[in-house]
């Protein structure tokens, strides 16, 4: 048997094409072929179970090797081989119509998988990494003869005689002068680490030595000798193609450390399973929110039937979920297609809502079985929470029940029960309801004790998703203002019907008010005479809630530049019905203005807002009326 013909494609040589659009990427070219190989296994284990094949299957075996003096890989397994036929159909026929297409097409291309998937091109990246491709190959059936197929990488093969005596397959890759980097043992067994880890049959390279007990030596004292076993690199069933009830906690733990060698144990995870209307199995981690740099390291990462694919999961995990850790395996999403594609997919679609309503059942769960372990946790996924409520309305409505509020006194509330517990006091003349919130609870201190004072509560929202929740609640409860602590005066915050009546007298209150406007020279802040209660302060340093809130927002990049832009500005409530005002009032003239000034930076002080010369200033004033 001696044949020779040409792979069926109109134009000479995709070969090179391929090499330049794939380079980037070559190291897939093992991923394909072992994958190749693995399938191959997993037929021939299935045609024996459907009692299409009576021979021995023998142990379910790929092997890699490298010869770096030959400069070879060989990828062999005991899968179903291919008869001479099966090879002219399955490797010759490119699964593409024409290479001219296929260029104009992918010109632009940058990703190797994009191309890989698309045309069925698997076994082609080989050409990547060598210039000379055999397959040596014994089909399983009956009176099959060995084939054997060499291509030097452009459209010619040829196909002759095989000579391996039993059945599978051997591909083994002439390495090119470019990819020598991957003769090396250490190369290749990163890259099967990366791809093969949790492949489904097992895949040796090379041998490792381990020690074994050798009987004991004259003391009693058990002897070693070192023994080279083979080097299975994968753990050919992984947790999560096992069923939840077959597992315990320590399996997801030592699972979690094999992913994630370095990180600290999660607080929980989610198993997922589902079979209709898609494929898809995996184990989701919640991560201690510890360190930023975790994030960026660790990532949930995307297997399909084991092999692992890539841990860029955007599009196919909801955005807020995807600083969880762990696995998805599907072999329903379209992993070799371009992200347009992927965002178009509705199978994608249905994962990513299937995700959510998953993540949303496991909180809902974990918060009614054990309250107190869910506050515990609630610093670390409180920012799942909040930023899954935020940016995913689904989200939104299964977690307002379960999404938690935690006041400055540290006791933690569902939205719910926060209403119940605030709107009796907190409702203004309008009939909202006030929830007052500090994001920095030490320099807002003097706002939080006048709150305080009036038993008004105040939450605690300091996190940095915090001023997206804060409009998100607005928008979503009804009849509810936010408003930060500092942003006025307690009795100014909660606007009641019952007003504290200003004992100044009008010509006074103009007095203090033009006082006032002659000591603070800064540009930006208005002045403001009000009859407040008495024992609030007699001056306040605020910027208007609306104000900054948008201005917060332009500081994250949420698209509210033009509030970016707008020069701050402040109110100067003064408190009228303070005593100091009227000890002002009745001061010397020449004592007024000094005594107006340090009330205003005594307020700016409070505020966090006195600094550099300013503050010298008032500091040396201070032990001059002292
Ligand atoms: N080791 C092997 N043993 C038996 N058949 C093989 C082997 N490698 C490849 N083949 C056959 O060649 C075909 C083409 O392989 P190729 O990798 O190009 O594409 P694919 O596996 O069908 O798709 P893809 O790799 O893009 O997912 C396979 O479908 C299979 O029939």
């Amino acid at each position: 048997m001696k044949e020779k013909g040409s792979i069926s494609i109109h134009t000479e040589n995709i070969f090179p094409i391929i090499k330049k659009f794939l380079y980037s990427d070559n190291e897939i070219f093992l991923r394909e072929l072992v994958s190749n190989a693995v399938d191959a296994v997993q037929k021939i284990k299935r045609l024996a179970a459907l009692g299409q094949f009576n021979g021995e299957i023998g142990e379910p075996l790929v092997e890699v090797a490298v010869n770096k003096e030959a400069k070879t890989i060989t990828i062999s397994d005991n899968g179903l081989g291919m008869t001479a036929d099966e090879i002219k159909k399955y490797i010759n026929q490119v699964a593409f119509s024409g290479a001219s297409e296929f260029v104009e097409k992918f010109k632009d291309a940058k990703d190797a998988n994009e191309i890989i998937g698309k045309f069925g091109l698997g076994f082609y990246s080989a050409f990547m990494v060598a210039d000379l491709v055999e397959i040596d190959t014994l089909s399983y059936q009956e009176n099959a003869e060995p084939a054997k197929w060499v291509c030097d990488g452009s459209t010619e093969f040829e196909i002759s005689e095989g000579s391996r005596s039993t059945r599978g397959t051997t591909i083994t890759l002439h390495i090119n002068a470019d990819s020598e980097e991957f003769l090396e043992s250490f190369k290749l067994q990163e890259i099967l680490d990366k791809y093969g880890k949790f492949l489904p049959i097992p895949i040796q390279f090379g041998t490792k030595s381990i020690q074994e007990e050798d009987g004991k030596d004259a003391d009693g004292k058990t002897q070693y000798k070192s023994v080279e076993v083979p080097n299975i690199i994968n753990t050919t069933s992984p947790i999560w193609t096992k069923s939840p009830t077959d597992l315990t906690d320590n399996d997801y733990l030592d699972f979690y450390k094999q992913l994630y060698p370095f990180a600290e144990d999660p607080l929980f995870w989610i198993h997922l399973n589902v079979d209709y209307p898609f494929n898809l199995t995996g184990v989701l981690y919640f991560p201690k929110l510890k360190d930023d740099f975790d994030f960026q390291r660790n990532k949930i990462k995307l297997f399909s039937r084991q092999v692992f694919i890539t841990d860029e999961v955007k599009d196919i995990v909801p955005e807020f979920l995807m600083l969880l850790h762990g696995v998805i395996d599907s072999p329903d999403i379209p992993l070799n297609v371009s992200r347009s594609f992927l965002q178009a997919d509705s199978n994608v679609k249905k994962i990513n809502n299937y995700i959510t309503k998953k993540v949303a059942d496991k909180l809902d769960e974990l918060f009614k079985k054990d309250r107190k372990a869910y506050e515990d946790k609630w610093n670390d996924i409180g920012l799942f929470v909040k930023y899954g409520m935020v940016s995913e309305e689904k989200f939104y409505e299964k977690a307002k029940d379960f999404a938690l509020v935690e006041n400055t006194e540290n006791v933690f509330f569902t939205l719910n029960e926060y209403k119940d517990k605030v709107s009796p006091l907190q409702t203004d003349k309008n009939g909202n309801v006030v929830y007052l919130y500090a994001t920095d609870p030490t320099t807002q201190d003097t706002f939080i004790q006048s709150a305080k004072k009036k038993d008004y509560d105040v939450l605690l929202l300091n996190t940095p998703i915090d001023t997206h929740f804060v409009n998100q609640m607005e928008q979503k409860l009804e009849k509810t203002l936010l408003k930060r602590v500092d942003s006025g005066l307690a009795d100014k915050l909660i606007e009641k019907d019952e007003k504290t009546e200003s004992v100044l007298s009008e010509e006074e209150s103009g007095k203090i008010k033009a006082l006032f406007e002659k000591v603070i020279t800064k540009p930006g802040y208005t002045v403001e005479v009000e009859g407040y209660h008495p024992e609030e302060l007699p001056v306040t340093v605020s910027m208007d809630e609306f104000m900054r809130r948008m201005k917060d927002m332009a500081k994250m990049g949420g698209g509210m530049s033009f509030y970016g832009q707008m020069p701050d500005s402040y109110k100067v409530s003064i408190n009228g019905n303070h005593k100091l005002i009227s000890k002002i009032l009745s001061a010397k003239e020449q004592d007024q203005e000094k005594l107006a000034q340090q009330a205003v930076d005594l307020a700016l002080l409070a505020q966090g807002m006195l600094k550099g010369p300013e503050l010298t200033a008032f500091v040396s004033r201070s032990v001059e009326l002292i």
